[in-house]
């Protein structure tokens, strides 16, 4: 299902009350979160919400899709930096239900088996959250990753390493690898929201669109799953048919939006 608004605040503030209403429905549901400029609004929003109505989050769990290796968990760019930033430092979930890939860890393969084996062990994840990269990528599953793949270590691509250069004083420091959920993890989520937002997502989602299930396109195996909200703003739709857009967008004026 797709939905369409007008401006990236909106369809961010939509997004966070989707998982508002994760919580609210099961305080104890695992939500799996992402990071990346998108995702900024979105935090911003679920922050502001939780402060004035307050929900208890101390059963949750969580688990990020991706972190760069070699990053320690203190450096700036480290996606467990974003997330204590933009969100667990404001929120009271317990930190021994967060669960981030660590970047520096000694045994890497045996962190990624873990990985799968702990989401595996809360029953597989309620909700997925997702962004998507220029290339399609999911978490940090480049073209032709696997779709049965589980967490596991990922060579960056030029383009990857382009797009987040903007990030990191030098495009030369964006690490070269790093560790993300599977195809398959994400799959077996319940539920997935993915957001994109800006005139920069929007050729990757008219490819998405048009694509059958492609390993050249990551976020194309998410046509083979059931429960999926593609969450756009006007400038990422610009691409879509024009029927796709009057559909999307009549959705949300019918009052069947959150
Ligand atoms: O929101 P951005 O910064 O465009 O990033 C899109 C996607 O790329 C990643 O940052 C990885 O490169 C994902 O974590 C994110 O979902």
């Amino acid at each position: 299902m797709y939905k369409i608004f007008n401006t990236a605040g909106e369809a961010s503030e939509y997004t966070a009350r989707r998982l508002l209403n994760q919580i609210r429905l099961n305080p104890r549901a695992s939500l799996g979160f992402a990071t990346g400029s998108t995702m900024e609004p979105v935090y911003r929003f679920l922050v502001k919400c939780l402060k004035r109505d307050p929900l208890d989050l101390s059963q949750l769990t969580t688990f990020n899709l991706d972190e760069y290796i070699g990053l320690s968990r203190g450096h700036a760019q480290s996606y467990r930096y974003y997330m204590q930033h933009h969100l667990f430092n404001k929120l009271s979930i317990p930190e021994d239900k967060v669960n981030l890939p660590d970047g520096k860890a000694t045994d890497v393969s045996r962190a990624c088996h873990a990985y799968s084996e702990a989401i595996e062990a809360v029953g597989g994840l309620d909700f997925q959250l997702l962004g998507i990269g220029s290339n399609g990528h999911i978490g940090f599953n480049e073209p032709y990753t696997c779709f049965f793949s589980r967490t596991h270590v990922v060579e960056l691509s030029e383009q990857t390493r382009l797009d987040n250069g903007r990030f990191f004083a030098n495009k030369k420091d964006v690490p070269t690898q790093a560790i993300t959920m599977g195809i398959q993890d994400i799959l077996d989520a319940k539920e997935i929201v993915l957001l994109a937002t800006g005139s920069k997502k929007a050729a990757v989602m008219a490819d998405l669109y048009r694509s059958a299930a492609d390993v050249a396109l990551p976020a194309s195996a998410l046509k083979q799953h059931g429960n999926v909200t593609f969450v756009l703003d006007r400038e990422a739709a610009s691409l879509l048919p024009r029927e796709v857009l009057g559909e999307a967008m009549g959705i949300e004026k019918t009052g069947l939006g959150l």
